[in-house]
């Protein structure tokens, strides 16, 4: 367990941020998928990242993603294609996480896959087809978006490219636009029109590439200013305004908590001034950044915020229960998190989420779970320049941000093991 602690005074300092996952994985997908190699330049350290890069060249029988939804689900995709058999399984939270919708896609396709334990879920047994059975499926968009990318991904190397319409309400639409882009990035066109996206039979073009840091990961700082007692002056090296990634929208969500963004030749510079009052009311729609809704939890209850929450809906199959791991978190701090009733949320067919209280800190510090959940740690992290906190297995930042707590550090966060 860490304890963190702030000192005190004005927040400052400059880190270079890690790269992003999403990003990196995607190009290593292509990277295999394509006839000739090419430098991928700041590949993630991320343990995800990592994952996939040793599974891409491993000649075991069984394929361990651990807890990588990305690398599992493209990784389905991929394999369905590589000659050979393999199992592919994760950690106990992976078998628990739905991989159905794909898997029956790829089926159509032709693909000769196989549940080893329970239907619809990981691990899997993956032989080789050419996958040109089909070349037009309908797949449900509504639980994960990474199935639809795996399929993209693969597309162009069909016989018959492939004709994806997307069923429902489509969840997590920009990493399916990153999808794209990367893919056009690396020459292969497709038309999206409507609910369809077309992709003919192509080859991928080999290019030097180097992925761009991780938006996702800035919205810890973005959360640090925010919640900081006095002025926060941050530097965060790597981030562009123009990104591939949704999740860059973090910028603009810290406007409505006065915390500015100054773009400069090496990044972004996250500025509060001294004395910036906290909204009282924060209402946002995550559909299309899910991953950043926890970090606006934490930052809404650190500064007495009432937050009025959708597009959760994919947060309840993720590393963790993120709404039920919030609740029980944010609870340890007098915070309530909670569903609005259907009928007292209006007609729009969301599903509201109210958060209500201020963090109230004791002399003892809290201490929160983690629930092998990277986000969770990173989330609550930064409520210690509030006041000292205590994280549980602060190690599970590992998946997307190994050095977390090192770059806390270069803004006079300090962390500690203890117990
Ligand atoms: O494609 C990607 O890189 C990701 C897509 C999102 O998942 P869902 O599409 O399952 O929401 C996101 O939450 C995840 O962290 C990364
Ligand atoms: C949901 C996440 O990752 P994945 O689905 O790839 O495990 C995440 O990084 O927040």
């Amino acid at each position: 367990m860490y304890e963190l602690n702030y000192p005190g005074g004005p927040l400052k300092g400059q880190i270079q941020l890690t790269g992003s996952k999403s990003i990196a994985n995607r190009a290593l997908i292509i990277r295999a998928l394509c006839e000739q190699d090419f430098p991928i330049h700041r590949l993630a350290a991320a343990d995800d990242t990592v994952r996939l890069e040793n599974l891409l060249k491993s000649e075991e029988a069984v394929l361990d993603a651990g807890p990588a939804g990305t690398t599992f689900r493209f990784l389905t995709g991929y394999l369905s294609r590589r000659p050979g058999h393999q199992i592919l399984t994760g950690s106990q939270r992976m078998k628990e996480r739905p991989i159905g919708i794909l898997v029956d896609a790829l089926r159509t396709l032709g693909a000769d896959i196989e549940y080893v334990e329970t239907e619809g879920y990981p691990p899997l047994k993956i032989g080789f087809s050419e996958l040109d059975k089909a070349a037009e499926l309908t797949i449900a968009a509504d639980t994960s978006s990474q199935y639809i990318s795996s399929l993209l991904m693969l597309a162009p190397t069909l016989p018959n490219g492939l004709k994806l319409t997307l069923e429902g309400e489509i969840v997590s639409v920009p990493y399916i636009k990153m999808t794209l882009s990367l893919m056009r990035y690396f020459g292969v066109a497709h038309s999206w029109v409507g609910q369809t996206i077309e992709v003919e039979a192509q080859d991928y073009q080999a290019k030097e590439f180097t992925v761009e840091a991780d938006w996702s990961a800035a919205s810890y700082y973005y959360s640090l200013a925010a919640l900081a007692p006095e002025s926060a002056d941050i530097q965060v090296d790597g981030l562009f305004t123009d990104s591939v990634q949704g999740d860059a929208v973090v910028a603009q969500l810290y406007e409505r908590f006065g915390v500015k963004s100054e773009f400069n030749e090496t990044g972004v510079r996250v500025i509060k001034s001294a004395g910036t009052a906290a909204p009282e009311f924060f209402e946002q729609n995550f559909v299309e950044c899910p991953d950043i809704a926890q970090t606006l939890m934490a930052t809404c209850a650190g500064l007495g915020t009432q937050g009025l929450f959708t597009g959760l809906q994919t947060l309840f199959i993720k590393e963790t229960d993120r709404v039920g791991a919030m609740k029980t978190e944010l609870g340890k701090l007098g915070v309530a998190l909670y569903k609005i009733p259907a009928q007292m949320s209006g007609k729009s067919g969301l599903q509201y989420f109210g958060q209500d209280g201020k963090a109230t800190f004791t002399d003892a510090p809290p201490t929160f779970a983690t629930y092998h959940d990277h986000r969770m740690a990173m989330a609550l992290a930064p409520l210690a320049v509030r006041s000292n906190v205590r994280i549980e297995s602060p190690e599970v930042v590992g998946k997307s941000y190994p050095d977390f707590y090192r770059d806390l550090e270069k803004l006079g966060i300090e962390y500690r093991a203890i117990g």
